[in-house]
């Protein structure tokens, strides 16, 4: 909203010590005139900060109520937050308080059961279009664009680009990490022998859900892609590497194009060894790749101040990317989770709990993953993770398949509509289940149907699902650990549902703390960024950022209830795995 001229010049013009008694009307007609503008003004900032940022469609869900009371000559650095439904970019000023962003919401296509595929280039521009309108934005709040220091991106993980290297063109729609169309596949590669080993490298369990079977999958099915590997002109990559290779012009750029990713995205791959933090040859070798027919992006730091190279277009041409990480480490980065022990779990399409164990892996024994928490100095820092396929993922079927329900937010009145779920259990298996199941012949199931069963006990089931799988995580974490969690910390877009929250809490027996500003993982990309260029320099200086006004939901409900609950959850599971 562009601010209203003040037109004061012509009230400031009059001089009241001259003014004769005749003039009394004028003087009072300009005081109210004054009084009117000032009640603008406040209006206009008002309508500012309540807009503060928000997305411009879907389910908005930045919760910038107070504009910052930044000085105007202050240092920012831009987020990219390029997620499974939706791109964002925020600017976040040293407080790590956002001043201005855009969001957008893009196309999901699902070509056949069990599929999943974004546009690459429509991400690109959708990621450029929130760029451009954010800072649009930024600048009407009285900023410069040259307070933007660095730009640091944050990104769905697994999901799988591939390219030709010498055009840029894409070869494929990218296929997305929820996609199950390479289960055959799996099964065949884990009877090859070494398959069990696999883990102990690169952290990951064998499943749909690495880009390795992504990218089989297309060299076996797609002939462009089997052409671009024989001629050797392939070039893979998850969206990080996708995103900073376009950002900087794609084959224009730098160096015939920036072709570079990070630990906690290559680490996705399920090529890179968690302990060298680069490409392992016995992994892709395991996969029956040719090394050099297909070009990999070099593995560089989370943070980098020269190698992620710069905006080539737009509004922000010239401003360095510096930092980069894959969306669920930006958020334990965001929730400041840098000191083992410390975990966040993050209810966006899926939901992800990492849990920080310090400098070196651990390989679970219990359905978690291996992977990287970050890797800002070159000394990385590791993390066990516990992956859910489906959490908002659950929400927005409700909304767009069955029609339940026409926002994400109304699921909670809906929800609230019952007193329970009326013995309703959702398996929100869509992509079979994650940690620390791994079920893969398992599917979308709702069990414990009666005729007393309302849409309300359905939406409830959907809410509980992620709860139920959070706890078996948290179970299996605290196998792997030796320790117990005393509170967790959350964020993403489910996180804002206070049922959801509460439900959280009851089942797991520990507090949850929500903080007020959730963009966590859009200022974790930020700190990688700020790292880089010196805007923060220690861990300390970041503590007292999003601290303010979060809120603790207490766990309230009888343990043997919530127990009861969480056995007949895994009943469910256990019921319906086979069914594929
Ligand atoms: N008020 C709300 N209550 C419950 N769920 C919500 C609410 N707002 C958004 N969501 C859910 O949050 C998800 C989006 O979260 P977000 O963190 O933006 O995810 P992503 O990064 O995966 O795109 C959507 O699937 C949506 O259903
Ligand atoms: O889109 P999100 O936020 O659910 O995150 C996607 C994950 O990175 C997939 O591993």
């Amino acid at each position: 909203m562009d601010s209203i001229p003040v037109k004061a010049a012509a009230v400031n013009q009059v001089d009241s010590t001259d003014s004769a008694p005749a003039n009394q009307q004028v003087l009072d007609l300009l005081q109210s005139i004054q009084q009117n503008q000032q009640r603008l003004e406040q209006r206009l900032g008002e309508l500012e900060r309540n807009q503060g940022g928000a997305s411009q469609s879907g389910d908005a869900t930045a919760h910038h109520d107070t504009l910052p009371s930044t000085a105007h000559d202050e240092t920012f650095v831009g987020a990219i937050d390029q997620g499974t439904t939706s791109s964002r970019f925020l600017i976040f000023n040293k407080e790590g308080e956002p001043v201005a962003s855009h969001q957008i919401e893009f196309k999901q296509i699902y070509p056949h059961p069990g599929w999943h595929e974004h546009d690459p280039e429509e991400i690109v521009t959708s990621v450029q279009l929130c760029m451009d309108e954010a800072v649009k934005l930024f600048k009407r709040r009285g900023y410069s664009r040259d307070s933007i220091k660095a730009i640091g991106i944050t990104n769905q993980r697994e999901t799988t680009v591939v390219w030709d290297k010498n055009t840029g063109e894409p070869l494929y729609n990218a296929i997305v990490w929820t996609d199950t169309r390479s289960a055959a596949l799996v099964r065949e590669l884990k009877t090859r022998s070494g398959a069990d080993k696999l883990q102990d490298k690169c952290g990951l369990p064998l499943s749909t859900y690495p880009s390795v079977s992504k990218l089989l999958w297309m060299l076996e099915n797609v002939d462009k892609v089997k052409q671009a590997y024989e001629n050797g002109t392939l070039a893979f990559g998850t969206i990080d590497a996708w995103l900073v290779y376009k950002l900087n012009g794609g084959p224009q750029g730098r160096d015939g194009g920036v072709f570079v990713s990070e630990p906690t995205n290559a680490s996705r791959t399920m090529f890179m060894n968690l302990e060298t933090l680069d490409y392992d040859n016995s992994l892709i070798d395991f996969f029956g790749l040719k090394r050099d027919n297909i070009r990999l992006p070099n593995i560089i730091r989370s943070s980098d101040a020269e190698a992620y190279g710069s905006i080539a277009s737009g509004s922000l041409t010239g401003v360095s990317i510096t930092g980069c990480l894959g969306d669920q480490s930006a958020a334990l980065v965001g929730q400041k989770g840098f000191t083992p022990g410390l975990a966040k779990n993050t209810y966006g399409t899926g939901c992800f709990l990492l849990y920080n164990v310090g400098e070196k892996p651990v390989i679970s024994k219990h359905g978690l993953l291996a992977t990287v928490a970050f890797n800002f100095d070159g000394k990385p820092i590791y993390a066990l993770e516990g992956s859910i396929a489906v959490a908002g993922q659950g929400i927005k079927f409700l909304q767009n398949n069955l029609g339940l329900i026409s926002s994400s937010a109304e699921i909670n009145d809906l929800a609230a509509s019952v007193e329970d779920n009326g013995g309703c259990i959702f398996v929100t298996a869509f992509s079979g289940l994650f940690a620390p199941y791994w079920i893969d012949d398992v599917r979308g199931s709702i069990l414990g149907i009666t005729q007393y069963t309302q849409k309300g006990h359905v939406a409830r089931a959907t809410l509980e699902a992620t709860c139920y799988q959070t706890k078996a995580i948290l179970n299996a974490m605290e196998k792997d650990s030796g320790k117990a969690l005393t509170e967790l910390a959350v964020d993403g877009g489910m996180s804002n549902s206070d049922l959801c929250m509460q439900t959280q809490a009851d089942l797991i027996g520990i507090p949850v703390i929500r903080p007020k500003m959730r963009e966590t993982t859009a200022l974790g990309a930020a700190i990688a960024a700020g790292f880089a260029v010196g805007v923060w320099k220690s861990f300390d200086e970041l503590k007292e950022l999003n601290r303010v006004g979060s809120t603790t939901l207490e766990p309230k409900m009888p343990a043997e209830k919530s127990a009861e609950m969480f056995e007949r959850w895994e009943k469910a599971v256990k019921t319906c795995s086979g069914f594929v």
